[in-house]
């Protein structure tokens, strides 16, 4: 496990300078430096209240309310996933995928063929489980084909084994369509699973930047997986047994 170091690319997709956050005078953020190549997986872990909710909303550009200054530089065309599906209960799964783009039905169908839904266009979002619902959510964010896909805990109403599959589907997705992605997370096992590199914010800095060298799929027995998950825990305050 190398520590990260990030690839000579003059564009990468975000670019992030000194970047400070903060509410009512408290720094949640304090000058955080981050390149995101194209294609690149970042999970990004923290304690509760570590500010990655205020991070990802800073690259959503959907913080209006905080304090800050720094550079940011993020793509135009971007999706955000939240922990719920938020779904227009009143439009069908397809208005759902298809919302603001004219012309998008073949797209719409074809993305949800891709996350697992061909056959449920016409059902309303109160006909699915929450996993279905997330599916939708998923294929709404990529039918833009987004340049970077911003992820804040996505599965974390989810049972274990739906978890599992979502997984899955989104590492498929996501080589598929080769966005840049952050995903925040509490879930160290989850970040190794799916990132290629994994941050951990503490007290407004990045305390580690970790590439995550492991084969694909990742596999939980492999001794490789059990010591960053080891390292990740302490990092996180938490004794691993
Ligand atoms: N709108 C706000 N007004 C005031 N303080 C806020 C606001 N949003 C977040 N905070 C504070 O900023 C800190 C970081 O919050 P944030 O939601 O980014 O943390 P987090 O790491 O995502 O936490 P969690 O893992 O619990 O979701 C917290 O102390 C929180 O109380």
């Amino acid at each position: 496990m190398a520590p990260h170091t990030v690839a000579v690319n003059p564009n990468p997709v975000v670019r992030t300078q000194d970047l400070y956050r903060g509410f009512n005078g408290r720094t949640i953020l304090s000058g955080l430096d981050l390149h995101i190549q194209r294609g690149e997986f970042v999970a990004l872990l923290g304690r509760s209240g570590s500010g990655k909710s205020t991070f990802l909303k800073a690259l959503a550009e959907l913080d209006h309310e905080v304090e800050g200054s720094g550079t940011l530089d993020v793509p135009e065309n971007r999706s955000v996933v939240f922990q719920d599906a938020r779904l227009l209960p009143w439009r069908n799964v397809l208005q759902n995928v298809t919302l603001g783009l004219a012309g998008a039905n073949d797209a719409g169908r074809r993305m949800l063929r891709e996350v697992g839904l061909a056959g449920r266009e016409n059902s309303w979002p109160v006909e699915l489980s929450g996993g279905e619902q997330q599916r939708v959510a998923l294929a709404r964010s990529l039918v833009r084909d987004p340049d970077l896909l911003l992820a804040d805990e996505p599965f974390g109403a989810l049972d274990a084994l739906t978890r599992i599959k979502m997984h899955a589907l989104l590492r498929q997705l996501c080589a598929r369509h080769q966005p840049a992605v952050l995903l925040v997370t509490h879930d160290v096992d989850e970040a190794i699973t799916l990132a290629d590199r994994i941050l951990v914010l503490e007290e407004g800095s990045f305390i580690e930047d970790l590439q995550v060298d492991l084969p694909e799929p990742r596999d939980h027995g492999d001794p490789r997986f059990g010591q960053l998950r080891r390292h990740l825990l302490s990092r996180l305050g938490v004794a691993a047994h």
